[in-house]
């Protein structure tokens, strides 16, 4: 499998493949908004836009990140996600990063948006659709995020087949630049728990595929079987 890992200014062309990563805290909180239960989640493009949606959809359930704000239902938290009901709900995101990169990718064939906690169904549902040439988004940091580079490196190495231990990528996320902002509180609308949810390797057995409907991004769980038999990497 061909591989390159851009930050989202060096996207040039649009990839066929994209595989989005922002481990800290996008995508493990879209993660854990499935997990409760969400039916879908919408990508916004700003904060006017994401607060736009919820003035049109009341019951939508608007999250953005930072602390909280006036017009915004969540922040961009998993643990402060994890407790909440959000059982048929419509979640829109706005995000500094990981809502950012995924807009940038929209015409690829195929997006997915990803983290540590849907790593193996990641790489599993790329092996699946045969993806030769895939683009990983490191959304953080302009692209230099380790947290987010060690996810998708390790992602891309069991797509196709040579990464076996994960301990070595964990470790990098978990001496990143953000986790250390995340622990001495320079980021806002932060758990005590969210580092230790973003390196939950595996958490969930769902990947995250993004489509166009209509003139929104949405993002949607793809449950992956089990892998059973022969481990593939
Ligand atoms: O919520 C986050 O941790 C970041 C925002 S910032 O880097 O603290 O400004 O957003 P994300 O897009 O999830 O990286």
């Amino acid at each position: 499998m061909k591989t390159q890992f851009l930050g989202i200014a060096d996207l040039t062309q649009v990839p066929a493949v994209a595989v989005v990563v922002d481990v800290m805290r996008a995508y493990t909180v879209a993660a854990w908004a499935f997990a409760r239960g969400a039916e879908k989640i919408v990508l916004a493009g700003s904060l006017d836009e994401a607060l736009a949606l919820k003035a049109r959809n009341p019951d939508w359930i608007a999250l953005k990140d930072g602390p909280p704000a006036p017009g915004f239902d969540a922040v961009n938290s998993p643990g402060l996600l994890r407790s909440v009901d959000l059982g048929g709900r419509t979640v829109v995101q706005k995000t500094t990063a990981g809502t950012v990169g995924a807009l940038a990718v929209k015409e690829a064939q195929l997006v997915l948006c990803a983290g540590f906690v849907v790593a193996e169904a990641t790489a599993q549902l790329l092996r699946a659709r045969g993806s030769d040439s895939v683009t990983f988004v490191v959304t953080g940091e302009d692209g230099q995020a380790d947290e987010d580079l060690a996810c998708a490196q390790y992602i891309a190495g069991r797509a196709d087949g040579t990464a076996t231990d994960a301990g070595e990528f964990l470790r990098r996320g978990a001496a990143s630049r953000a986790a250390t902002e995340l622990t001495e509180g320079v980021r806002q609308g932060v758990h005590p728990d969210d580092v230790e949810l973003c390196l939950e390797l595996d958490r969930f057995p769902f990947a995250m595929v993004a489509t166009s409907e209509g003139s929104l991004m949405v993002l949607r769980p793809h449950a992956m079987p089990p892998l059973t038999g022969e481990d593939p990497a």
